[in-house]
């Protein structure tokens, strides 16, 4: 096979703070997200989408939250150890396709510097980059704008 699929899904709570981090980007907010790294949801789902793609675990395995070399962590590192995993088994990302749950903040205006900070750190073209959002219309813990989500497609293709 030359193509590899995952998925990969995360969430954060709201905490306190002035930001979140999303696709490695710091994006105002009245609230920030309890997390022991950056709590960077969309990276993180896309790094559990390409561990699923190569079949090595989840995002907890290569880094536990037990650990304390991770607290406050950037999250960009671990989006770029997940490609060196997939480059020393021959694989590049194709593209990569990630949804933002969360009624607040809007993500659309910080889209376009999440998908080229995204594009830099996984070595592709801005154009196999997607960056989506919706509200999920006041339901749920997202709708109580308790917390924030991210779903996160990926294709990996031999290099
Ligand atoms: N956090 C969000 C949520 C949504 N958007 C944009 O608004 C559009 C409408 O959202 P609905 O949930 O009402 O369908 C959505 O398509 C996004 O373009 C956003 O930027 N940030
Ligand atoms: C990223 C890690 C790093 O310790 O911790 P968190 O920032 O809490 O994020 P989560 O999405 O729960 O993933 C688990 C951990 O790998």
């Amino acid at each position: 096979m030359n193509i590899r699929i995952g998925q990969g899904y995360d969430v954060h709570a709201f905490g306190d703070g002035d930001h979140v981090m999303l696709g490695g980007v710091r994006v105002p907010h009245d609230r920030g997200v309890v997390a022991h790294s950056d709590g960077d949801v969309v990276i993180h789902a896309l790094c559990d989408a390409m561990l699923g793609a190569l079949a090595l675990g989840d995002i907890g395995q290569h880094f536990p939250p037990s650990d304390a070399r991770w607290k406050d962590a950037d999250s960009r590192a671990f989006l770029r150890h997940c490609l060196a995993l997939a480059n020393e088994r021959g694989w590049r990302l194709g593209n990569a396709d990630i949804t933002v749950v969360c009624e607040r903040p809007k993500v659309g205006p910080h889209a376009q510097g999440m998908r080229a900070t995204l594009a830099q750190d996984l070595q592709v073209a801005v154009d196999d980059i997607s960056i989506k959002a919706t509200t999920s219309e006041q339901l749920g813990f997202t709708g109580r704008r308790e917390g924030i989500a991210a779903m996160a497609v990926c294709l990996l293709v031999r290099s």
